[in-house]
């Protein structure tokens, strides 16, 4: 297995903080990673857990400050700021660092117009906290066997990794990337639906959530087909089948398409600038 490297991340927010929270649950030192965030109250929570953090209220060239010596370098800012972060940093980059992006729509061509490093882009998932990601991984033009192996690393260390090409991943941001929101959203709509049948709020929440982690769980322990079962639990002539009859008629189906289509039309705008 690859070894990682010293490893700066440029931005640790919902993304990056999970994925370094992940990689430390893995057993990567926290001494071996440096943060760079905006605000000092960020850095001093990741001191806290042992990162070496630097913030841009703090210092202005934080961003430049982490990258020194680092190995690979997890770009964790919004899309918007990744060409203007990447200029900070070109200065100070190790010739042979690899950039990893996690951000949406922005181009390995975008990044690699500024600066000379190979450059890696991913789209993973929050799941990266409990080591249970699933992160689309695309090596830009200069990425060889040795820096798309440290990706690779990075993102195993922390769930499933999907090797594709770029035109594929805002497709696969729509499913995964997106994901954890879709299935969230769905528990709270039943946990909407529960308390207008008549259960507290707190009840309906039990109800909702521990039963998509059961099912979640039970469908990762037998590794069965969610057809499969969803048959088990969809007795002939019983009440689930009247269930999903009705959420048959809603075309549910076509209504994921047109949200996934959404998100990538957004994730194509976004590469646009
Ligand atoms: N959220 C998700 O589920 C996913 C997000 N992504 C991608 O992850 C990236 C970040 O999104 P997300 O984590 O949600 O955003 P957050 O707002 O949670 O995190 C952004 C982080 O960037 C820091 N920051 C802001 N400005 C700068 C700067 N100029 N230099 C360095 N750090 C800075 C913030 O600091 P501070 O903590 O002080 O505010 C924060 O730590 C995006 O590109 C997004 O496309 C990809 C997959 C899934
Ligand atoms: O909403 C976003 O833009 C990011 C990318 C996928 C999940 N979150």
């Amino acid at each position: 297995m690859t070894t990682l490297p010293p490893l700066a991340v440029l931005g640790a927010g919902s993304m990056a903080g999970a994925i370094v929270r992940g990689l430390i649950a893995s057993g990567v030192d926290p001494a071996s990673v440096a943060v760079s965030t905006r605000s000092a109250a960020s850095a001093a929570a990741w001191r806290a857990e042992g990162v070496r953090a630097e913030s841009l209220e703090e210092n202005p060239h934080a961003n430049a400050g982490v990258v020194g010596g680092a190995g690979a370098v997890l770009l964790g800012v919004k899309p918007a700021m990744v060409v203007d972060t990447l200029r900070e940093i070109a200065g100070a980059l190790d010739a042979r660092a690899v950039v990893v992006s996690v951000a949406a729509g922005i181009t390995t061509a975008t990044m690699e117009g500024v600066v000379p490093n190979p450059v890696v882009r991913t789209m993973p998932n929050t799941p990266a906290l409990v080591r249970r990601a699933v992160t689309g991984v695309v090596a830009g033009s200069r990425a060889g066997d040795a820096e798309l192996a440290i990706a690779r690393a990075i993102f195993q260390a922390v769930g499933t990794v999907v090797e594709l090409p770029e035109e594929r991943i805002d497709a696969l941001s729509a499913i995964s990337g997106s994901g954890p929101a879709t299935f969230y959203y769905l528990t709270e709509q039943l946990t909407e639906t529960a308390e207008r049948l008549g259960f507290t709020r707190e009840e309906a929440r039990l109800l909702a959530e521990q039963t998509l982690v059961g099912s979640a769980e039970l469908l990762a322990a037998t590794g069965e087909e969610p057809a499969e079962l969803r048959r088990r639990v969809t007795s002939p002539k019983g009440t689930t089948e009247r269930l999903i009859a009705v959420l048959d008629e809603a075309r549910l189906a076509d209504v994921f398409e047109r949200a996934a289509e959404a998100a990538i039309a957004r994730a194509r705008e976004m590469a646009r600038g």
